[in-house]
């Protein structure tokens, strides 16, 4: 089939190469010539596992361009997946969207397109995109006979840094639309996903347990929903582990033997339970946000949300406060932050952490160093004015500091020779900010080994 992605960020890469992976003729359109310029050349603008591998396998399906007038004709699906941040009040900034569904509408010419939206999006947005699309397609002069479209919503589930396989093998497909005939289109294109009939990249095998995978067809309104409702349900899931973390801390019970013993009972589940500084990232403070403002709305509050959201900031805070429990006085004193991404496998530094971290030390006066084995570059270019505080080596980090604290847990610190670098600290504090290191070990080591809930 012929297959239109707006936006090559996170999701839109992700979709166009995994589909044209999967045989279909995929356009890929974004605004970004140097990120057009990249993926002609082969090279991925985000660091995402896997991606650069797949994109060569898919090379001869797949076109890059900045040209709507290029990609959306003969299109038979068009996938939205724009940023859709927060704006002031907390509600999504859908003027990227906007702007995309006028000029898809500007070029709209087959008999039957679908247009899909995959940016997450308020609860009616599907309808206000048909009605833009509509409007901007009248008011077209050189407007074709015989074209028809329909807009649809299929939320997209990825986590960043296990993206190509979160794509390829899905818990679920969710696809809302009142209109049957794009349901057919959908159906056609996932068909290889749904069934699993497809042949896996080289480096990424089908996984054992791969099955089928459920299709949730439903209306437009509930699979905008859905999505939010997943993103909010994994935070708070991580808040109310971090949440009874703090109170295992007071009554010295040790929270990661208490995640484990709630997450054995299947109700529960052992994902999502692991406690530290908490969440970050460019989706759950943003759709948790767009909950409780699309809620307030209807005049409906969220108190689970929001209590959700608090705890996940007091987590942050929390960190801070540990260094200064052991320091006391944080003024002049070296401390080391190990990992600046928001979560490992990904350059990603929206929302993350550890630049709540570093900027709350910075202005207690403590002299930090900044450490990432990949999100430097990125950094550097979105974080400026904390691009001198970051250090090149792992010795550099640990070089007469007072503390350092993990904050990501890259397998490359996991996996550090840690008896190297505890000789050369001037305190050997250790503050695991997720809880990951083996406490025993560490301590045999010689490491004062501090943990955010415990
Ligand atoms: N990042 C994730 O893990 C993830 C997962 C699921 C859902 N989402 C949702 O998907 C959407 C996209 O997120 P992302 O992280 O991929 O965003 P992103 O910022 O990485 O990418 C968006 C891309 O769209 C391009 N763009 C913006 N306006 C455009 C236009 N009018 N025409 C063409 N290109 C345009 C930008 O240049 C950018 O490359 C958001 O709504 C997000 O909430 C993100
Ligand atoms: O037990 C856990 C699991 C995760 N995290 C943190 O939670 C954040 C989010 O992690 P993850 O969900 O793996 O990454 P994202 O790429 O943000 O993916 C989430 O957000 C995406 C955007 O909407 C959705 O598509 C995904 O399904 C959803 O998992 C990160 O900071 C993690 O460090 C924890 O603190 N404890």
């Amino acid at each position: 089939m012929k297959v239109c992605v707006i936006g090559t960020g996170y999701v839109g890469l992700t979709t166009g190469v995994s589909l044209a992976f999967l045989g279909h003729e995929v356009t890929c359109v974004d605004l970004d010539q140097a990120k057009v310029d990249m993926l002609r050349g082969g090279k991925c603008p985000i660091y995402e596992p896997g991606m650069e591998d797949l994109l060569a396998e898919a090379a001869q399906n797949l076109t890059f361009t900045t040209s709507y007038e290029e990609a959306v004709p003969g299109a038979d699906v068009v996938f939205v997946a724009v940023q859709t941040p927060s704006a002031e009040d907390g509600s999504p900034d859908l003027r990227y969207l906007r702007r995309a569904a006028e000029s898809v509408a500007q070029s709209l010419n087959h008999d039957f397109t679908v247009v899909v939206n995959k940016s997450t999006v308020p609860i009616g947005s599907g309808n206000w995109v048909d009605a833009i699309l509509r409007d901007s397609f009248v008011q077209r002069e050189d407007r074709p006979e015989g074209v028809e479209f329909a807009v649809a919503s299929n939320p997209e589930f990825l986590r960043e840094g296990n993206a190509i396989a979160d794509t390829l093998y899905p818990d679920r497909i969710v696809i809302g639309s009142d209109n049957p005939r794009s349901l057919e289109v959908l159906n056609r294109l996932y068909r290889p996903i749904i069934n699993q009939t497809f042949t896996p990249p080289t480096f990424l095998p089908r996984p054992e347990d791969a099955n089928a995978v459920p299709l949730v067809s439903t209306d437009l309104a509930s699979a905008e929903l859905i999505k939010y409702a997943a993103n909010a349900f994994l935070a708070l899931k991580i808040s109310y582990a971090n949440e009874i973390g703090q109170l295992a801390a007071k009554v010295g019970a040790d929270i990661t033997e208490v995640a484990r013993g709630m997450g054995l009972d299947q109700r529960i589940g052992s994902r999502f339970l692991q406690p530290g500084v908490g969440w970050g990232g460019s989706c759950f403070g943003k759709d948790t946000k767009a909950l409780i403002a699309t809620a307030s709305e209807y005049n409906l509050d969220m108190p689970i949300v929001k209590a959700a959201r608090e705890v996940n900031s007091r987590q942050r805070a929390i960190a801070v406060e540990r260094l200064q429990d052991e320091l006391r006085i944080l003024k002049g004193r070296k401390i080391g932050l190990l990992g600046l991404a928001f979560k490992p496998n990904t350059d990603d530094l929206r929302d993350a952490p550890a630049l709540d971290i570093a900027n709350s030390l910075i202005a207690r006066g403590a002299r930090v160093k900044l450490h990432d084995p990949v999100a430097t570059g990125r950094f550097r270019i979105e974080q400026p004015e904390l691009a001198a505080y970051l250090s090149e080596t792992i010795d550099d980090v640990f070089a007469d500091c007072d503390a350092v604290v993990l904050v990501t847990e890259w397998a490359q610190y996991l996996e550090l020779d840690w008896s190297k670098f505890v000789g050369l600290m001037r305190t050997p504090i250790l503050l695991d900010g997720r809880h990951v290191l083996d406490a025993d070990r560490m301590r045999r080591l010689g490491y004062r080994y501090v943990a955010v809930s415990g």
